[in-house]
């Protein structure tokens, strides 16, 4: 009987958080590192599918990069990053989209539905127009070319709402269409802040494999619990924001500016992270604040 007592107790704790965000956008960034316990993202899927039971509209944007990378490895590709992004060439853009929009895709989708949930996977390249992403060699001053790698130009956000407006829960994948009628491949981190911009998305939220931003990356206790976008360039310049906190950082505080209203970054290891960010008083993550 206590249990259940207590049971009742944390749906009390969660009312005042769901009636607050009832009707409200929640882009969700999927990153690909969580994909390697299936158990951990069968949880973090059946979290969202109950954000949307609870009347929140939850939009995920899903990476998929060690997937792609295992897939290349096997098709005897090396990956190339440079800051952070692949150079793709015609031979591996093929690769990138059949792992993203033809395996991760239906496979996260397939999950929402197993929970209950009303899910349809979205191809990034029908709703997103990039122009190729370009950038200087900060050593060398040379030009770097990351070959078909695109930058969000436009988010057509129709489809998106479309599917919302009829309770599907709508699954992102981080490809777009250049200019030249081509297939572009997308950090996800760029996507998922486009489209939650784009959507005017109430809180824009990463999950990852850290605890959120950690003052020191090697101590998982030195949390940084709450960070204003004025400490930003500073964290960049001392290299605590550095590697794969970069673009979802710098992604954070684009958000913030465009009228994002808080972003989180949470553990996806964490057993229910998401629901406990979003429905309780403490917390769990960094949160990012104009
Ligand atoms: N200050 C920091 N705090 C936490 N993680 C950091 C920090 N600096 C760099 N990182 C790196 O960022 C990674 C998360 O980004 P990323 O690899 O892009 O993950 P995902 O694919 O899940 O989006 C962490 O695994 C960690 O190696
Ligand atoms: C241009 C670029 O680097 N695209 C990424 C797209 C997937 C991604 O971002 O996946 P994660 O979120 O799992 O890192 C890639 O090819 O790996």
């Amino acid at each position: 009987m206590q249990r259940m007592i207590e049971k009742a107790g944390v749906l009390v704790e969660a009312l005042p958080y769901i009636q607050k965000f009832r009707g409200e956008t929640v882009v969700v960034k999927f990153g690909g590192s969580i994909m390697e316990s299936e158990i951990g993202y069968r949880n973090i899927l059946k979290d969202v599918a109950f954000m949307e039971c609870v009347g929140l509209r939850p939009v995920l944007v899903h990476g998929g990069g060690k997937a792609v990378s295992k897939q290349m490895r096997e098709a005897h590709i090396q990956s190339d990053f440079v800051h952070g992004l692949r150079v793709t060439d015609e031979q591996s853009i093929g690769i990138v989209e059949s792992v993203l929009n033809g395996n991760v895709n239906p496979h996260l989708v397939d999950i929402l539905l197993e929970n209950g949930g009303k899910a349809r996977g979205i191809h990034g390249e029908d709703i997103i127009q990039v122009k190729k992403h370009s950038g200087i060699d900060p050593e060398t001053g040379a030009a770097i070319d990351w070959g078909y790698v695109g930058k969000v130009t436009r988010v057509d956000i129709e489809p998106i709402t479309a599917f919302l407006n009829a309770d599907i829960i709508p699954v992102i994948t981080p490809l777009g269409r250049g200019e030249d009628g081509h297939l572009y491949n997308i950090n996800a981190d760029e996507v998922a802040n486009a489209v939650a911009q784009a959507l005017k998305a109430r809180k824009l939220v990463f999950l990852s494999d850290v605890p959120g931003l950690l003052k020191d990356p090697e101590d998982t206790s030195s949390l940084i619990t709450s960070l204003r976008t004025g400490e930003v360039e500073d964290l960049i310049e001392r290299g605590i924001i550095a590697g794969g906190m970069l673009p979802k950082i710098k992604g954070a505080v684009e958000a913030l500016k465009a009228g994002v209203t808080k972003v989180h970054l949470i553990d996806s290891a964490q057993p229910h992270s998401l629901l406990l960010e979003l429905f309780t008083d403490t917390g769990v993550g960094t949160e990012i604040v104009h």
